[in-house]
């Protein structure tokens, strides 16, 4: 694991959408499209705005959500909705959304449709992840009710999650997807989730399911 302290979060923001901007422009070098898979919640809104501006040639980009919330995509608490608003404008206008959401009314009614999708623009090019202060990720929660099938390397690349610490059931990529991606960040912010990532470090997947990913993953954090 690569850890970076930034000296401030707006630095932090701009740096790491440099980072992943470069990172885009690279595999766009060799590959016909690229995948560039982002997470949802409070913290990357800022990131999204930078890398928004990026001159990148969006339209060979699909951007794939790394998990949902099962609710309509007006809500507030839609991460699909932050991405459209918050990503998918200016120059990354044309790029392509892959979202991990349907009109069903359960996400388990949408296993197959999207599950068929995600495993089109697999692998995973570019990888941004966000950490919960309970240390999951994407929305593999720990005590999740499917969790051990979610972080199996058997496991089919989205699954429906449900948690008691998830408010909504969640739509998510599992871990077999998520460690398959060929260049991984993870985006934090203030004490705890410093506390929370070390703490990861010493337990199991289970305890801390982000630790499928920590190897390999540079993490960026500021106070
Ligand atoms: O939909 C989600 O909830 C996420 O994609 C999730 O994995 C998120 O990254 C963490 O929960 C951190 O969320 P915050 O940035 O809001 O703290």
């Amino acid at each position: 694991m690569k850890f970076i302290e930034y000296p401030d979060r707006e630095l932090m923001m701009i740096d790491l959408a440099d980072r992943l901007s470069s990172e885009l422009k690279n595999a766009l070098l060799t590959h016909e499209r690229a995948t560039f898979c982002v997470p949802g919640g409070t913290t990357p809104g800022p990131a999204f705005d930078s890398l928004s501006a990026s001159k990148i040639d969006w339209s060979r980009v699909t951007v794939l959500l790394g998990d949902e919330r099962w609710v309509p995509e007006d809500h507030p608490r839609s991460n699909t909705r932050l991405v459209r608003k918050r990503l998918l404008v200016n120059q990354a206008a044309s790029a392509q959304l892959q979202s991990l959401h349907t009109d069903a009314a359960t996400p388990e009614e949408a296993l197959e449709e999207l599950g068929d999708e995600v495993r089109k623009v697999l692998p995973i090019n570019v990888l941004l992840l966000g950490m919960g202060g309970d240390m999951h990720t994407a929305s593999i929660f720990p005590g999740a009710d499917r969790l051990d099938e979610a972080l199996a390397d058997t496991a089919p690349p989205v699954m429906a999650l449900r948690a008691e610490a998830a408010a909504e059931p969640r739509m998510t990529l599992t871990a077999p997807v998520l460690q398959g991606a060929l260049s991984t960040h993870i985006l934090i912010t203030g004490p705890e989730k410093r506390a929370a990532l070390e703490r990861a470090r010493s337990l199991s997947p289970r305890e801390a399911p982000v630790k499928i990913v920590l190897n390999d993953a540079t993490v960026h954090w500021a106070e």
